[in-house]
């Protein structure tokens, strides 16, 4: 709740506050929060005192106000936090460093998004698999109207594919079938075995229909990843991609890398982690490639331009745009001492 009216100004503390915050005015902001405004605060405009600096380019005012528990995550009512509000390199950089260290401690964005595919907001990531899907030329799409898989990405799977065939004629696997789309890009490399897990019923179903359970370099592994991995080998080439799942599924899937993932081998996995923010976007870049690196992966993230996939009409229909931003980063992981 905003503290009292400032009898002076007739302006609270909080308000004082993101006054203080725009102008970068250093000393009131201490003296303010050393009297007890509250940096969580939104004003009139649904701006806090952190995205009031942050939008000046006020790097030290934002340090004050992130060490008085100013939240770097905050929206404003257009969706954007403060990271995406500053075009100043140093604030930039000073929120970045705050929010990969809080996400390491509490990872509060991550427990509030599903990860790498779509929200899972509606349909809980426990009941998608127990819930009926519907298939259409361009979508696969949840109980909920949500998508599971948009025609759209096309583009994206077969850089997918490309990357983690690059060796070629050996053996892959794929997590997640979906629209079958990546799936049909590593075909084109030929593999020498192409393994490929799905637990969706309905979609599983779908796959044999269309053939896929006849292609003689094809494995299906009809299940949750969780629940086959022991029937897994060794591949050169990995790609994740599931639904419904958090951030700490997929972390619990890097972590069985190391057994998976042969030696030169090449892995990938749908970047559509926070995909409708550009801030949290780069924060979950960098976190996944944090993740990875301490697993002893390097992963480089190629830039693909998706603007020109996505017409206002791609989303008709589907309840929430899981991807709003113009760069897709493909992620390449490899062992560090390969890709050096
Ligand atoms: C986003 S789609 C994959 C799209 C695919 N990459 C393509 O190119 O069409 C996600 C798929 O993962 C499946 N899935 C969800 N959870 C899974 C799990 N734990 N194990 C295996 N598959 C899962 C879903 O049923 C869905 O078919």
């Amino acid at each position: 709740m905003a503290a009292p009216p400032d009898s002076k100004s007739d302006k609270s503390p909080e308000e004082l506050l993101c006054a203080a915050a725009e102008a970068g005015n250093d000393d009131a902001i201490a003296e303010l929060i050393s009297t007890g405004a509250d940096p969580t605060y939104f004003d009139a405009s649904g701006m806090t005192p952190l995205m009031r600096a942050a939008t000046g380019g006020h790097a030290a005012a934002a340090r004050l106000l992130l060490d008085a528990g100013a939240p770097w995550n905050a929206l404003s009512p257009e969706g954007l936090s403060a990271g995406d509000l500053t075009s100043d390199p140093a604030t930039y950089d000073l929120l970045l460093d705050h929010a990969l260290r809080s996400e390491l401690i509490l990872g509060t964005v991550a427990r509030r998004q599903a990860a790498p595919a779509n929200s899972s907001d509606g349909v809980p990531a426990e009941t998608y698999l127990d819930s009926r899907v519907s298939f259409s030329e361009d979508r696969v799409m949840d109980a909920e109207s949500k998508a599971v898989m948009m025609e759209w990405e096309r583009p994206l799977m077969e850089a997918h594919a490309r990357a983690v065939c690059a060796a070629g004629g050996g053996k892959v696997l794929n997590v997640g079938f979906g629209m079958g789309l990546v799936d049909q890009a590593m075909q084109r490399y030929e593999p020498e075995e192409h393994t490929i897990i799905e637990a969706h019923p309905e979609v599983y179903a779908r796959m044999l229909k269309l053939g896929w359970g006849e292609k003689k370099n094809v494995r299906i592994l009809f299940g949750r990843w969780q629940d086959v991995i022991p029937q897994l080998g060794s591949y050169d080439g990995i790609f994740f991609d599931t639904y419904g799942e958090y951030y700490e599924d997929m972390r619990e899937f890097h972590e069985h890398l190391p057994k998976l993932l042969r030696p030169g081998g090449v892995y990938s996995y749908f970047n559509g982690l926070c995909g409708d923010n550009a801030f949290f976007h780069v924060v979950y870049c960098q976190l996944v490639a944090m993740e990875l690196a301490s697993l002893g992966y390097s992963t480089q993230f190629v830039p693909l331009p998706v603007k020109d996939c996505l017409k206002a009409e791609v989303w008709e229909g589907v309840k929430q745009k899981y991807w709003q931003l113009d760069t897709y980063h493909l992620p390449v992981c490899q062992a560090e001492s390969e890709s050096e």
